[in-house]
């Protein structure tokens, strides 16, 4: 079985990272590094990849395209047309194409490989980042010429580094926003909190650890009691104690709101790509 990725950035090698980490199995065998093969624009990522993972790299798109079994897309939308004009009489019945890009319709996708999409092995996948240390989440939308098989194969493939959740492709938007995008806006969170510790007089690094557990904890929290949210707030916020008044702040600066209209941007971004 070989994997190959077309694009060695920020979210393949979270993807290999991920895989490589524990002994994934695929088909029956343990993957490994020597599975895999990878192309980038640059010899100087296709190196960097090459030395941080023990993968094989190449500046040929299409020799990725032709070695691959389980082929994914993971260069920019944008880079979509030229890549797949590029690759796609390398490409064969066999070959099961995963694109990670947002936006991308399965139509588009089998559009530009010349193709229908009832005629291809096509499933779009929006994984994060977190995948680089097994705490991903990845949405998953089959196209209607992908098999029961090549599913079930995507989907152990990306539980490999975390979640995996099959949804259709009208909630792929959401997805890449809430799943894909997110993480960006934890990050603003905790550096945030963080920052406000450091000015009560925490040193920065403390900071960063405090505030980061409190984020994996809470979200733990909510994966494994399947609690509302708003109760677990509740649970956190004392009568006339120190929590209600940074919940009032937040809501006079609506931080609900915000975190909505940036969910509502990133939709809207996606049905431009
Ligand atoms: N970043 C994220 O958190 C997430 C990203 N995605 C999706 O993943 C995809 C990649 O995003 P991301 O990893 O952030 O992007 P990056 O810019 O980090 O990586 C893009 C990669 O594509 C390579 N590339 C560009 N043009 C070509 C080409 N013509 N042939 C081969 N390789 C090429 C680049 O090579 P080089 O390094 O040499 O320039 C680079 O390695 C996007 O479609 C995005 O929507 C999905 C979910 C989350
Ligand atoms: O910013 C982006 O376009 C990609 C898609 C989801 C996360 N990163």
């Amino acid at each position: 079985m070989k994997i190959g990725f077309i694009g060695l950035g920020n979210m393949a090698t979270a993807i290999i990272g991920g895989m490589l980490r524990d002994e994934v199995v695929v088909q029956g065998s343990p993957l490994t590094a020597a599975d895999i093969i990878g192309s980038a624009k640059t010899e100087a990522t296709r190196t960097a990849q090459a030395e941080a993972f023990g993968i094989a790299t190449t500046a040929s798109n299409r020799e990725v395209a032709a070695a691959a079994d389980i082929l994914v897309l993971a260069v920019k939308p944008v880079f979509f047309p030229e890549v797949i004009a590029e690759i796609r009489d390398a490409v064969d019945d066999d070959t099961l194409v995963v694109s990670i890009a947002a936006g991308l319709t399965l139509e588009r996708i089998a559009a530009l490989f010349g193709r229908d999409t009832n005629a291809m092995r096509l499933i779009r996948c929006m994984p994060n980042t977190p995948a680089l240390v097994n705490a991903g989440c990845t949405a998953v939308c089959p196209g209607p010429g992908a098999a029961e098989a090549d599913e079930a194969a995507c989907v152990s493939l990306m539980e490999s580094f975390g979640r995996a959740i099959v949804i259709p492709e009208r909630l792929m938007d959401a997805a890449s926003a809430v799943a894909g995008s997110s993480p960006a806006f934890v990050f603003m969170f905790i550096e945030a909190l963080a920052d406000g510790a450091v000015e009560a007089g925490m040193p920065r690094a403390q900071a960063y650890e405090f505030a980061a557990s409190a984020v994996a904890g809470s979200a733990q929290l909510v994966l494994e009691t399947g609690r509302h949210p708003g109760d677990l707030k509740d649970m956190v916020c004392s009568p006339g104690g120190t929590t209600i008044e940074g919940v009032k702040a937040l809501e006079v600066r609506a931080f609900r709101a915000a975190a909505m209209e940036a969910v509502e941007a990133c939709v809207a971004k996606a049905r431009t790509l």
